[in-house]
């Protein structure tokens, strides 16, 4: 039976231990925090039920455009409720994890892993893991996955006390809401918390070291985001750097790197994050980290050293939890000797829960306008599709991108509220090389957004016709 270790229990390597728990492996998962790793317990899982939480404020505020007045306007936020909400969801989320593996026949040991082989290039590995208490127990391995995920990056002059200068962790702990919000980084982690404290009600300010808002992300999406800010009164502050951020008592300052100085009451440090890789003995295998500290991998999430990948944020391959979790499941095929594709990130789909939500799969607008992929493209905003108007949606819009000659489906963005739901049609068009015929033939419900999504498909083929 093969002797598989598992080093880090998110995603990555949560859904590894059950793959190779159902082939039958011998499976040892050594977590450190909990079952479902960081993604469940203090980043993806808290985050989304707290911006939940702020779309069901925004959706109160806004119902009286369509009608339906409220009592109370202002719609309070009960801050304990909310919190209590986020972590006890997580914790369940967990235990969910936990029970599912504990089913599965997975062993779970609750402590920090780490390499401990005698030589490099061993055809089975060490890998000791101590617990809370001190005590260490090792584990021989033929194979061992690496998925210790990645923690928030910390800027040198703006530590994080848990009180005024916080990471996203440590938020859900306020007793109560910030006046005035400073977030600092302006990534998918930053937006999505600037646009759920807005929406709670909270003054906020963006400082973005860029020219834009979500600079890896559709600059047409990140330019309604835009729009949407500054008509709710959240101040973007432009290639602003932050150098040092001081608690100074009742609040923050900020000092950026061209002398500006921003106050606020609280600051969030969205500036990224490091991978969790230089305490877990890659030396003693052979492992040499790559640019910015993480474990290189190749498709199919081997790394250079014999029995031994690597999944999920650790690896820097693509930060989110359905790669992660990809990257592990395709270790254990690999190593169990199942057939495997190796991953095709072209196909990965993602969303930023914004309000409205960006959604993107395949080919970028970005790789199309640089002449790098020959492509036609459509863009419908939403405000010429009848549900929208129903509903009130005045800004997002519907982008579908094909192949010029075959009308393949290559890539697409939704910019919508629930645009995580609606981009499926178009990342099982992209992933199944579906052409816009398909998408045009096929039945939306009258009336309704995903509309826009056939009729891009049937606009692109008008041009199709013209060829
Ligand atoms: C605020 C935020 C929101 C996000 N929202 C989304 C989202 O909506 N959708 C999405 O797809 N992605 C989202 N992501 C990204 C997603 O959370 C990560 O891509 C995902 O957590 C990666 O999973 P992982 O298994 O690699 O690592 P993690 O989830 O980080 O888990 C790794 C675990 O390993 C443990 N560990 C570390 N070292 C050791 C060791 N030596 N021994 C034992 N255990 C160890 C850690 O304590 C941790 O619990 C978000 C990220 C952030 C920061
Ligand atoms: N919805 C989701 O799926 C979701 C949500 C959150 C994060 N994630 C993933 O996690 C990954 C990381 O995202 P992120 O936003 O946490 O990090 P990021 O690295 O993408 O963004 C951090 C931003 O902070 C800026 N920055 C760095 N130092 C700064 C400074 N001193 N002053 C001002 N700005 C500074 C950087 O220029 C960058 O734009 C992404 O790949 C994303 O896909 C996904």
């Amino acid at each position: 039976m093969t002797r598989i270790v598992i080093m880090g229990g998110g995603p990555a390597g949560y859904e590894a231990a059950l793959v190779a728990a159902q082939h039958s492996a011998d499976v040892t998962l050594v977590e450190n925090d909990g079952a479902g790793g960081a993604c469940v317990l203090y980043d993806c899982v808290p985050s989304k039920t707290f911006i939940a939480s702020a779309g069901a404020r925004s959706a109160f505020r806004n119902a009286g455009e369509l009608g339906i007045q409220t009592n109370n306007d202002q719609a309070a936020v009960d801050l304990p409720v909310v919190h209590g909400r986020v972590k006890g969801l997580a914790l369940a989320q967990s235990a969910d994890v936990r029970a599912r593996l504990q089913r599965e026949g997975v062993r779970l040991v609750n402590g920090r892993a780490r390499f401990a082989d005698g030589s490099k290039g061993l055809a089975q590995h060490r890998v000791v893991a101590t617990t809370p208490d001190g005590a260490e127990e090792v584990l021989t391995a033929d194979v061992v996955l690496i998925a210790t995920g990645a923690t928030p990056r910390v800027l040198q002059g703006a530590e994080p006390d848990g009180k005024r200068v916080l990471t996203w962790r440590q938020i859900y702990d306020l007793p109560e809401l910030p006046e005035h919000l400073a977030v600092i980084g302006s990534g998918v982690t930053g937006v999505e918390f600037a646009s759920a404290y807005t929406e709670m009600g909270v003054k906020v300010t963006m400082v973005s070291s860029r020219d834009r808002v979500l600079p890896h992300e559709d600059a047409d999406a990140a330019a309604v985001l835009e729009d949407v800010f500054a008509e709710r009164g959240t101040a973007v502050v432009k290639h602003a750097r932050a150098d040092k951020v001081e608690n100074v008592g009742d609040g923050v300052l900020i000092h950026l790197e061209d002398g500006r100085t921003i106050e606020a009451s609280h600051a969030l440090m969205t500036v990224g994050s490091v991978p969790n890789t230089d305490d877990i003995g890659l030396d003693k295998i052979g492992i040499e980290l790559g640019r910015g500290g993480y474990i290189p991998v190749d498709r199919v999430s081997r790394t250079n050293v014999s029995g031994v990948y690597a999944a999920g944020d650790c690896t820097g391959v693509l930060l989110l939890a359905s790669v992660a979790a990809m990257q592990g499941r395709i270790a254990m095929w690999h190593a169990l000797g199942e057939g495997v594709s190796p991953i095709k990130l072209k196909t990965v789909a993602a969303n930023v829960f914004t309000n409205p939500e960006i959604a993107s799969v395949g080919i970028s607008q970005q790789a199309i306008d640089s002449g790098e992929v020959p492509a036609r493209t459509i863009v419908l905003p939403l405000a010429t599709n009848p549900r929208a108007k129903m509903e009130g949606l005045r800004r997002g819009f519907v982008k579908l991108f094909c192949r010029p000659a075959t009308g393949v489906v290559i890539g697409g963005v939704v910019v919508a509220p629930n645009a995580s739901e609606l981009i499926l049609p178009i990342a099982l068009a992209v992933q199944n090389q579906l052409t816009v015929e398909h998408i045009a033939t096929t039945f939306s419900v009258y009336p309704s957004l995903s509309g826009s999504i056939t009729e891009s498909g049937r606009q692109l083929m008008r041009h199709d016709d013209l060829d």
